[in-house]
């Protein structure tokens, strides 16, 4: 009853849902509950490694960043995810957890290097890792990061924790007649072209065959009970 389903997962944090109700940045109270649901599954012993994402600050898709130079912008979208994963671990520590935030692109004075062994190492001695910086290149987003670390580390499963509770047929925030999907192929998922998740991401994961679960970051407990296995979101899987 008490055994969670996975032993190593990659979370992906929604860094919009950092927001809470507020109209950018991160709120305080939005991310100590998001901690007390990650302290809820760490305690279960489930190795967690987390990539959060940026969009509460800057994305270089943003208006903001109409007219920009692409890459530039999205060097800037990367430095938000720093500064997310800079609070996250923060918030951690302030309750007693133990977290490694480890950037991909170099910026030694303020976080260490990503170096996969040491991630590794870090994961197998309890501590969660936070990797900060997305892939380190523009041009991708940080669902693609949490594709890329998953497969790396041999996570079991990518946990896309969002906004919404799952995967719909359209996007639920725009049209109210979308459906979710309880389980959908990656095939689907990208030939039907929903946008919950960019298709690099979903790609990566179907080719190394590492299923996603999307679900509510905002459910009280959704957390908790996707890593249980429960009937929870919507999986997508190969
Ligand atoms: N078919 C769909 N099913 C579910 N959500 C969808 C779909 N199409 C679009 N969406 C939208 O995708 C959003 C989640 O993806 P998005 O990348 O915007 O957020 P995130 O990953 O949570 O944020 P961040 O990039 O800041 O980490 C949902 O909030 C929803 O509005
Ligand atoms: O590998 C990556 C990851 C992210 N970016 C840039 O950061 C922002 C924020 O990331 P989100 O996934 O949208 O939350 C993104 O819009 C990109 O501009 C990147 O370039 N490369």
């Amino acid at each position: 009853m008490t055994t969670p389903a996975y032993k190593r997962v990659l979370l992906k944090l929604s860094g919009e849902a950092l927001m809470g109700d507020d109209p950018y940045g991160i709120n305080r109270a939005t991310i100590e509950r998001m901690v007390a649901d990650v302290s809820e599954v760490a305690k279960l012993g489930v190795e967690l490694a987390i990539v959060i994402g940026g969009g509460n600050i800057f994305r270089g898709v943003a208006p903001g960043a109409q007219g920009m130079d692409r890459a530039t912008a999205d060097y800037m979208g990367m430095l938000a995810t720093v500064m997310n994963s800079l609070a996250l671990a923060d918030a951690m520590r302030q309750v007693g957890i133990t977290a490694r935030v480890m950037s991909a692109i170099a910026i030694e004075q303020v976080v260490e290097p990503y170096v996969r062994p040491k991630a590794l190492q870090y994961l197998e001695e309890g501590k969660i890792v936070i990797f900060a910086a997305g892939t380190g290149n523009p041009f991708f987003t940080t669902d693609t990061a949490a594709a890329l670390r998953g497969s790396e580390i041999g996570a079991e499963i990518v946990l896309k924790a969002t906004k919404v509770d799952g995967v719909y047929s359209a996007d639920p925030n725009k049209d109210p007649d979308a459906t979710r999907y309880a389980t959908i192929s990656f095939d689907e998922a990208i030939s039907k072209h929903l946008q919950v998740m960019d298709a690099t991401a979903f790609a990566l994961c179907r080719d190394q065959k590492l299923p996603i679960k999307v679900f509510s970051i905002v459910k009280p407990g959704a957390l908790k009970s996707v890593v249980m296995g429960e009937d929870e979101g919507t999986l997508v899987h190969v």
